[in-house]
């Protein structure tokens, strides 16, 4: 590891668009941290913010999800932002819940939509300051 804190990034296809807008705006902060994404979605975020480093792992169907499952088990993650898409079954879906399912096990701050992230990194600033518990 680079020393870095670690941060992942997901989203479900109907849901690129918002993470990178997300990203974006928040492009500065999130490049103090160690950043890794699932594989379209990392390519989708590196194209709109080129200035970022971005790790990118196996695109989540193809076990992308997985991995960060196992970097969380590790202890290799702070924090996941993860923009699901509700509405449209997954074929990986058991993926996408195992993931859930560790951050949850291991405490990770996880984010499913935008306010939920853009709270995270309201926390992440806090804890940074020694604001915040956790
Ligand atoms: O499917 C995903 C998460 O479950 C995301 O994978 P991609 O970033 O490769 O689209």
């Amino acid at each position: 590891m680079s020393g870095k804190r670690r941060i992942a990034l997901v989203a479900h296809d109907q849901k690129k668009d918002n993470l990178v807008d997300f990203v974006r705006r928040h492009a500065a902060e999130l490049g103090r941290y160690e950043l890794v994404a699932t594989g379209t979605t990392g390519g989708r975020l590196v194209e709109a913010c080129p200035q970022l480093t971005l790790r990118r792992l196996k695109s989540g169907p193809l076990g992308g999800d997985q991995q960060i499952g196992a970097m969380i088990a590790e202890g290799d993650i702070e924090a996941v932002v993860f923009f699901v898409d509700p509405l449209t079954p997954m074929p990986h879906d058991v993926d996408v819940k195992a993931l859930m399912r560790l951050a949850i096990v291991y405490d990770i701050a996880l984010a499913l939509n935008r306010k939920s992230a853009e709270a995270l990194l309201a926390f992440l600033r806090d804890r940074e300051k020694g604001t915040a518990d956790g």
